[in-house]
């Protein structure tokens, strides 16, 4: 053969000064990739932004190394983890009041659902004291134990901390998930099953009012430091999908997702939730040809399963990009693979996305380089206009929101209900985070009401009015007595029939929105 060799010129300061490099070096150090790529992100999610960070490459390509790294040399995630509880430090949210709920939302739980999480948080991390750490464990994970706590070797310098601008009162609550895609099924990899069961459950794929995907029934758990994100992290890669190939050892035979919820906490009186974000991190498995892989049986079907998918993300980045600069759009495939359906929403706007493509350099895999190469071209050029979320209004119960709605927002209200069948999609928009439809319902109802309410209230009023001139005005001679005396009366018969009516009507009103409310659920299905 003819001889080919290739040198690689470095950039001249001027080339690296206009942003010419884009490329990180085979002697790039986690730090500087962490630095260069997710550390912007983080500093976002911490200020109430949404991020997705994914590595996409061939398998044995450096993406698990990337997300993941041995301990001695962290990867984006443990980093990110460290940065985060690094920096807010003091105003961790240490309760379990307040946890996250489907995509953008909270709920409160009661004090039984508390314990509950305490209770599956002792019993999750007591697994680790049963792990004997497996030979892939050992290669990803070493933990060094210190009385009894598990971490990992990397800190992160005292440089990398992000400074947030925060009130006197501004607490944050942090949650993990996660979870694997394995052969288009979700199962969550911190659901404690017990030895000898039978596989982890498969998840379901959920949309929010606003169309953002979640997992449900996916297992949140409270973090109050790095160490204890650790833990879960380093039990849930226990539960991953691993598997050795000719390619690779220890080859991820699923896309494993990590996401980390931040929920910014005003704590004074009733915690109030200010806003609900989330940095979702992503080990997609790599492609890979099974000429080269010479997989067979049920490593042949987890490599046909990871193709189909990364192929289908192919599509929908392709899709994105003719839309932006063609006049006939394309439909978007999002829903043709799992992969896609989920980081569906931060393609479309939910936050900022950032790819980290690992390639490796040996010859033998220049044609699925190239392919990559070539997508990851394509990928830099979709434009992804990420909203930040508007922060969450406090929240208040029905009936404070029944009173508190004044003249202008009642006749907005009036305006928008005469349409609220066509128009249902736009005001949906106008929700805020963590409304339901039986919150609107409620709303809708205690309005309509209000009117009812007013006029008893008027009742109410003259019948109070006239007692009081009667015992302002008059001696109290027999006759006032007796007139006092049937006023009361009739003032208790007004009222018990103003309650029956009140009930009935919002009875009436309830019924009617449920109704309406299934036939739009129906219409939706
Ligand atoms: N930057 C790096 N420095 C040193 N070693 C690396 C680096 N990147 C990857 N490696 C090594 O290369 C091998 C393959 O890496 P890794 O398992 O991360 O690949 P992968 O892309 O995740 O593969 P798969 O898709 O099959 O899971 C591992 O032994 C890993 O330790």
């Amino acid at each position: 053969h003819l001889q080919v060799y290739l040198r690689i010129r470095p950039f001249s300061s001027a080339e690296s000064d206009n942003g010419e490099s884009q490329v990180y070096g085979p002697v790039t150090t986690q730090r500087e990739l962490f630095q260069g790529t997710v550390k912007d992100l983080v500093k976002d999610v911490l200020e109430g932004g949404n991020s997705l960070v994914f590595t996409y490459g061939v398998t044995n390509a450096g993406k698990t190394f990337t997300f993941l790294g041995p301990d001695a040399d962290a990867g984006i995630l443990p980093r990110s983890l460290d940065v985060i509880f690094s920096s807010i430090d003091e105003q961790v949210f240490t309760g379990m009041s307040i946890k996250p709920h489907r995509c953008q939302e909270f709920t409160r739980l009661t004090v039984e659902q508390q314990a509950e999480e305490v209770a599956f948080k002792r019993n999750f991390f007591r697994q680790l004291k049963e792990v004997t750490l497996s030979s892939r464990a050992t290669i990803f994970l070493t933990f060094v134990s210190i009385a009894g706590f598990s971490m990992l070797d990397t800190t992160v310098a005292a440089g990398d901390k992000i400074s947030v601008a925060v009130g006197a009162h501004t607490r944050f609550s942090v949650w993990v998930s996660f979870c694997e895609i394995y052969n288009e099924n979700i199962h969550d990899l911190l659901e404690v099953v017990p030895s000898g069961a039978p596989r982890r459950a498969a998840l379901r794929l959920s949309q929010d009012v606003k169309g953002n995907a979640f997992v449900k029934d996916l297992r949140w758990v409270q973090v109050n430091s790095a160490e204890e994100a650790y833990k879960v992290m380093k039990l849930g890669k226990k539960n991953q999908s691993f598997s050795s190939t000719r390619l690779n050892q220890l080859s991820s035979r699923s896309h494993s997702v990590f996401s980390i919820r931040i929920l910014r906490i005003e704590d004074i009186g009733t915690p109030r939730v200010h806003a609900v974000s989330e940095l979702c991190l992503c080990d997609l498995a790599g492609s890979e040809r099974c000429a080269k892989t010479q997989n067979i049986g049920e490593r042949l079907k987890e490599a046909g399963n990871i193709n189909t998918s990364l192929l289908i993300l192919g599509k929908c980045i392709n899709a994105l990009r003719h839309n932006q600069q063609a006049k006939l759009l394309h439909h978007v495939p999002f829903r043709e693979s799992k992969l896609t359906h989920y980081l569906q929403g931060f393609f479309c706007g939910r936050g900022k996305a950032c790819m980290i493509v690992n390639i490796n350099q040996c010859a033998s895999m220049y044609d699925e380089t190239l392919n990559v190469l070539r997508f990851s071209a394509v990928a830099q050029k979709v434009v992804v206009l990420s909203i930040r979320p508007p922060p969450i209004l406090p929240q208040r119960s029905a009936s404070e929101v029944s009173f508190i709605i004044n003249n202008a927002d009642r006749k907005a209200l009036r305006g928008s209900r005469r349409s609220s069948l066509i128009g249902w999609d736009n005001s949906l928009e106008d929700v805020q985070v963590g409304w339901r439809p039986s919150h609107i319902m409620r709303y809708l109802t205690y309005s309509l009401v209000d009117t009812q309410i007013l006029s008893v209230f008027k009742q109410f009023f003259f019948v109070f009015f006239s007692l009081l001139c009667v015992a302002i005005l008059c001696p109290v001679p027999q006759r006032q007595v007796a007139l006092l005396k049937q006023l009361q009366v009739q003032l208790k018969k007004e009222r018990a029939e103003s309650l029956l009516m009140e009930a009935r009507v919002r009875e009436e009103i309830s019924r009617e929105f449920s109704e309406l409310f299934s036939e739009m659920q129906n219409d939706y299905k």
